[in-house]
């Protein structure tokens, strides 16, 4: 699965913080550290989410478990649509002087906003619309669906 991302991301680094958003990050980020052959730490953040809403503006919290400072960090996520919560994600981490900053995710959407970071996807889907399964919920649902399927509502 993802051979790509993982194979990127074995060519770029000697070790890195996956900072997997969570909740929905989760079942990717399981997948994906498997693939990887880097030292790894692995640490979580969130910033909660209504799929479809362009402009989240919720607390992101970040406990900082282990320390960022000087490290290479890659945020994990399922996806990206408007790029809102992903560039809010960013700015913050940056607040931690790392190293570097990279994002991976499953998806990216294609009205998504430009993030000015080194970043590592598996497919750019056609559309917009809602996805659900996998980490992505609806209505806090379906996250534990072991596939993707399109939300028709
Ligand atoms: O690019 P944006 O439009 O900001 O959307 C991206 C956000 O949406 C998803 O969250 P999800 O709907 O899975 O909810 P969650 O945050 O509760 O996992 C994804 O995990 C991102 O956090
Ligand atoms: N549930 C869900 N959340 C998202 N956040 C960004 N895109 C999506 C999506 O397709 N589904």
């Amino acid at each position: 699965m993802f051979p790509s991302i993982a194979n990127r991301l074995n060519r770029r680094y000697r070790s890195a913080v996956i900072l997997t958003v969570v909740p929905g990050g989760i079942l990717f980020t399981a997948d994906l550290v498997r693939q990887l052959d880097f030292e790894i730490e692995m640490d979580g953040i969130s910033c909660p989410h209504t799929p479809g809403d362009r402009h989240n503006n919720s607390n992101i919290s970040y406990q900082q478990n282990i320390t960022v400072s000087n490290k290479d960090v890659i945020i994990v996520d399922d996806a990206i649509e408007s790029g809102g919560t992903m560039s809010r994600l960013v700015a913050h981490i940056a607040e931690y002087f790392p190293a570097s900053i990279a994002v991976a995710t499953l998806f990216v959407k294609p009205h998504r906003i430009a993030i000015p970071t080194e970043q590592y996807y598996a497919y750019e889907t056609a559309t917009d619309e809602l996805l659900v399964g996998y980490g992505l919920p609806w209505q806090n649902k379906f996250r534990n669906l072991p596939c993707v399927k399109r939300l028709i509502k």
